[in-house]
């Protein structure tokens, strides 16, 4: 299993070119169910999460052409893939394969839109948290789906000639079913307005694809989102929207170690509170022409508190991140979690490293403590493991990161962007 061995202590300073966002390509593959013609999209990151996904809709009949030609090929392996799903081979998504990346769950929206049936595996718990699909569930039955567990997995069938157009308020933000009742109210009859419907940036990214595609969909990056059902759609070429969740990470690596660097390929406003919060914790970010600059003022870190909230608020997969960022800082801050219950795997690892954390109920309270000092850490989850890095990066000595397929799943290249901005990070293979 691979390790990343990092030895901490250098400034970054140079550039960082960011990569397509995986919770925005995740959707948008899935989205490619939808229709028979062939769905191209630009800027697809090469991570472990978008080649499991590629499998898996490969077994329900996705055909999947990579283009070789990579874009700046020196800077990135942002790739342009066709997806064509001509038609339909299996309808069932099994245990074995959704248990292995939740997101895969999604595809019981465009399944059930375009074939009126499918069985589905419920995906079960994660590190961070139970995760139900409660929502998921109650979204699809207001549009007309009869849904029974049987053994696992959930039996959709769209009685009545399909899925009917309807209004339905979530009565709590999800990403995850915002995505899948808009993809499949797409197909359905009428018109459907979801309310409370989650703003983050890859929800607009993937309603944009959708409408390229031929769907009529207005409101998304707001709470209420329309969409007037269309008989079919076609397909369409769609450019992935910048990563914000690795953009923050390495302008949040910045701030820990100091130095200057421009992250290139993103758009600063997609992280407007995580910025924000970054400033008040003496970072010093500017937007260029194609990204953003981020330095560290002379001031050292100092302590802020924040609280994770559904966009535009702080995002929960930052805030390891920056907890590990605050282990720095000159005084106490506190770090409220609010959208997962166990979001914290990361503090017992940052303790190791000498950081100074406690916890109660979701809150995590950190003293800055003067410097930290490398020890060998173990990855939990996806964000956890980086922040470990983080923390690694500006630790004394030598910290190894075990478990790193969980860095794998999110992050493209992570050592070989750093070393390039004079970190000494390793991957150790055994
Ligand atoms: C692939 C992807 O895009 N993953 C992101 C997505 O996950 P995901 O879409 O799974 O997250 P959700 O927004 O659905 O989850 C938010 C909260 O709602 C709860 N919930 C969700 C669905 C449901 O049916 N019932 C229910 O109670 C969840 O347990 C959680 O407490 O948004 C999260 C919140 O920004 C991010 O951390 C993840 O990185
Ligand atoms: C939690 C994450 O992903 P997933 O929803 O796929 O588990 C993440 O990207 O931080």
């Amino acid at each position: 299993m691979d390790r990343i061995r990092i030895v901490g202590g250098n400034e970054l300073n140079g550039i960082i070119p960011i990569s397509g966002a995986k919770n925005a390509a995740l959707p948008l593959m899935i989205a490619s169910l939808l229709t028979s013609d062939t769905l191209t999209l630009e800027n697809v990151p090469h991570l472990a999460d978008v080649e499991l996904l590629m499998r898996i809709l490969g077994n329900h009949g996705v055909d999947v052409a990579v283009n070789g030609r990579r874009e700046r090929q020196e800077d990135s392996y942002a790739r342009t893939i066709h997806f064509t799903c001509r038609t339909i081979v299996d309808t069932t998504a099994p245990y074995e394969l959704v248990s292995k990346m939740r997101a895969s769950f999604w595809v019981i929206g465009p399944l059930l839109a375009r074939e009126g049936h499918c069985r589905v595996s419920l995906p079960g718990g994660c590190a961070i948290g139970t995760r139900p699909v409660d929502l998921f569930l109650e979204g699809l039955a207001a549009l007309g789906a009869n849904l029974e567990i049987d053994g696992g997995y959930i039996n959709a069938t769209a009685p009545n000639g399909g899925l009917i157009g309807t209004r339905y308020t979530f009565p709590k933000v999800s990403v995850g079913a915002t995505h899948v009742m808009m993809m499949a109210a797409t197909l359905a009859r009428g018109t459907t307005v979801i309310g409370n419907a989650a703003r983050e940036p890859e929800v607009a990214d993937l309603a944009n694809c959708l409408n390229a595609m031929g769907a009529k969909i207005s409101g998304h990056g707001t709470s209420t989102i329309t969409i007037e059902g269309v008989q079919s759609l076609s397909g369409a070429r769609h450019r992935v929207l910048p990563d914000r969740i690795e953009t923050g990470t390495y302008a949040m690596a910045v701030a820990m170690t100091g130095g200057d660097v421009v992250l290139e390929n993103t758009d600063a406003a997609l992280l407007e509170t995580a910025f924000e919060t970054l400033r008040r914790a003496g970072a010093e970010i500017s937007p260029t022409n194609n990204g953003v600059r981020v330095r560290r003022n002379g001031a050292g870190i100092r302590p802020v508190d924040v609280v994770t909230d559904p966009f535009p608020g702080f995002p929960t997969d930052l805030q390891a991140q920056f907890m590990a960022l605050m282990t720095r800082s000159s005084g106490i801050s506190h770090v409220t979690e609010t959208i997962f219950e166990n979001r914290f795997m990361h503090v017992q690892e940052l303790a190791r490293l000498g950081a100074k954390i406690s916890l109660s109920g979701q809150t995590a309270k950190i003293e800055g403590v003067p410097r930290l000092k490398g020890a060998p850490v173990m990855a939990t989850d996806l964000r956890a493991s980086v922040s470990l890095v983080i923390a690694g990066l500006a630790a004394e000595g030598e910290t190894v990161v075990s478990r790193v397929y969980h860095l794998d799943r999110g992050f493209e290249r992570l050592e070989e962007k750093l070393t390039r901005c004079g970190a000494i990070v390793e991957r150790v293979s055994e």
